[in-house]
This record gives structure tokens, C-alpha cells and sequence, in this order.
């Protein structure tokens, strides 16, 4: 018996980010938006935890006690005082350290999975509170849809999407680590009053209406500009879908994929194809948002 479970990425239409915590976290409103590619995490009773991963990126996937599926059988066993014996494959379609939750995804689909194949029954809220342990953007991995991520990220608002958004994301040769890009933005507001994060209500109104027009506008990201000082050539890749005829170009999170937001699937289509023949990116993928959290299949 195994139980698989499909678990989506994310692209940021809001960023905000505060000042550096004692703790070294950053305060965010954090506006996540699911999309439409996904991990799919198998779990089958093992007599010990064992990680396999397959896919384009599956070399750059550690398969130790460290990948956040690992993470998230072990504390989901300790919680419920039994051993975490589970093979864990994960078969991987989101790309490694771009920007697009895909550990997060893991980490999630991994808790929804083992939940399922123990039979141990913890609740959505119970969860969703080991979500929060394993990273800030795990949380939302869980619950998909569009929401608004306060604290850390890991405090969830549900928000209303009015329709389906179009998009296409650029991947880059490599990877961006996600503590670097805070430590850049850090170095880059020394010196600087960092406002508190909140919500751009035009962000929300954007959602609520589902209207590409009035997103592209309003999205930010206050992580760009640390991101692009990390990996300059990124700017080739947003100039060139801004030519494509995107809406509005943003990097992804912290970075390094890029997304591009596009009117209909026609256009977004078209801009895929002009970003793919640039010579910019390593792959460009489309994908649709929101779409549903981690889901039993
Ligand atoms: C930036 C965002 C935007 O959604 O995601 P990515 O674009 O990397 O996927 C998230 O905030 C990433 O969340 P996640 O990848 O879960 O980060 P965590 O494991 O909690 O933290 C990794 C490290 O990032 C930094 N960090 C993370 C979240 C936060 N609110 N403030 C931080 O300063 C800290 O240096 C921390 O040690
Ligand atoms: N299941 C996993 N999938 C991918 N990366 C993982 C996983 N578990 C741990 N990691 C580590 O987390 C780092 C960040 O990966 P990822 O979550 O894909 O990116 P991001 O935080 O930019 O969204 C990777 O470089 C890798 O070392």
C-alpha cells in the first residue's frame, strides 16, 4: 500500500519584507499565489527512512535527513511517538532552489502523505502547526489556493482569486539559496528606516477581480533588487519577456526564476516561445494559478 500526494509551487504577487528580526527572520506580507506545476511525494511503509527523487533537477535534491520530506516524516513520528519507517520518493517537476517553494512542497506533501499511510489522524490545524516548524513558505505549500502570509510567512489569511492567471516562468542555469538573497537585502538596506510589511490592497483587489491588468500593475517584490545584485544576468531574462509581450516580469520569491505574467493562455504561450528561442534561460515552463494545496491522488 502507498499513498501519493500532488503538491504545487508558488510565485509571490506581493513581497514586502520588514527589517531583520532578532531572531534573524524577516517580518513579510507575503501574497503566495499556487501554480500549476507540481511534485508528487509516494509513501510506502519501509524499515527505515529511505529518500528517492526523479526528474530534470533530481541531482541537486539532497537525499539525507536534511530534505524537508525527511524533515517532515521524522517530526511527524516524533509527534505521534512512533517510528518514522517510510520510503519517500519524490518525483520532481519544480525546479531546485528557483524561488518556487519545491522543498516547501515536499515538506508538506511528505506530512500529508505519512499522515495518510499511518493512519495517525492529525487535524488540519495539527498540520499545519508542523508545516510552520519545518520553514516559513511550508504552510501555504499545504494549503494552495492564494493567501496572505504574515509573521514569518507562516501565518495564513485565505484569499478570494476572482479567476485563473496565466503565467510563465524562466528557470535559470542555477540556483539562488534563499538565506543569501535575505542577507543581500540586508546589506543593501544598511542605513535605510525599512518600513513594516503589509498587504497592497490593490494586489488584493487585483486577486479578488481576476484581472491580469491590474495585477501586472500591482505586483512587487522587495526581494528583486537583492536577488538581481546576487545574479545580475537575470535582467536579460525579465527584458527579454518584457519584449514578449509579457504584462509585467518579476523574479520568483527570492529568486533566480523569473515569471511572467500574461494576458490569456494565447499570450502567455507566445512569450514562452520568444523566451525560449532568447537564449536567456535554461527551460521555460507556462503555468496556470491558483490551484489547489497538497492533495491526496
Ligand atoms: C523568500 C520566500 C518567499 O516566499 O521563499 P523562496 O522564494 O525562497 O521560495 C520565503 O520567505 C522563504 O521561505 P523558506 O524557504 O520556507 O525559508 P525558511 O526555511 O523558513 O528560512 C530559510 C532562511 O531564509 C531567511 N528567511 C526566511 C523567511 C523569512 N521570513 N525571513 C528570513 O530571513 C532566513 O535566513 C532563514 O534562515
Ligand atoms: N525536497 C527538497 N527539494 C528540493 N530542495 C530541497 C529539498 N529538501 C531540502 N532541499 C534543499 O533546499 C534548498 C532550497 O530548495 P528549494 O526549496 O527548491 O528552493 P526555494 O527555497 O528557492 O524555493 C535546495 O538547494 C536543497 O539544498
Amino acid at each position: 500500500m502507498s499513498v501519493t500526494v500532488r503538491v504545487p509551487a508558488k510565485v509571490n504577487v506581493q513581497l514586502a519584507v520588514g527589517a531583520a528580526r532578532p531572531d534573524g527572520y524577516h517580518d513579510l506580507a507575503n501574497v503566495f499565489l499556487a501554480v500549476g506545476l507540481h511534485d508528487e511525494i509516494t509513501a510506502t511503509p519501509a524499515d527505515a527512512l529511505r529518500i528517492t527523487c526523479a526528474g530534470p533537477d533530481a541531482d541537486r535534491v539532497p537525499l539525507d535527513g536534511t530534505n524537508l520530506a525527511a524533515r517532515a516524516a521524522t517530526v511527524l513520528a516524533e509527534a505521534y511517538g512512533r517510528e518514522p519507517a517510510v520510503h519517500l520518493h519524490i518525483d520532481k517537476d519544480i525546479p531546485v532552489a528557483g524561488g518556487m517553494a519545491g522543498g516547501s512542497a515536499d515538506g508538506a506533501g511528505a506530512l500529508v502523505a505519512c499522515n495518510a499511510l499511518w493512519g495517525t489522524g492529525a487535524s488540519r490545524d495539527e498540520l499545519l502547526a508542523l508545516c510552520a516548524e519545518l520553514g516559513s513558505d511550508v504552510p501555504f505549500s499545504l494549503i494552495g489556493g492564494a493567501a496572505l502570509g504574515t509573521g514569518r510567512g507562516e501565518k495564513l489569511t485565505e484569499l478570494e482569486a476572482g479567476g485563473g492567471f496565466h503565467w510563465v516562468f524562466a528557470m535559470a542555469g542555477r540556483g539562488l539559496s534563499t538565506p543569501a538573497v535575505f542577507r543581500e537585502f540586508d546589506r543593501l538596506a544598511e542605513g535605510r528606516d525599512i518600513p513594516e510589511p503589509v498587504a497592497d490592497q490593490t494586489v488584493l483587489d487585483a486577486l479578488a477581480a481576476g484581472d491580469p491588468g491590474a495585477l501586472a500593475v500591482a505586483v512587487t517584490n522587495d526581494l528583486q533588487p537583492a536577488a538581481l545584485s546576487l545574479f545580475p544576468e537575470l535582467s536579460d531574462i525579465l527584458a527579454a519577456g518584457r519584449a514578449a509581450g509579457a504584462l509585467t516580469a518579476l523574479v520568483s520569491g527570492s529568486g533566480p526564476t523569473t515569471a511572467f505574467l500574461a494576458s490569456d493562455e494565447a499570450s502567455a504561450a507566445e512569450v514562452a516561445a520568444v523566451l525560449r528561442a532568447s537564449g536567456t534561460c535554461a527551460t521555460v515552463r507556462t503555468a496556470q494559478g491558483p490551484v489547489p494545496g497538497a492533495t491526496v491522488v
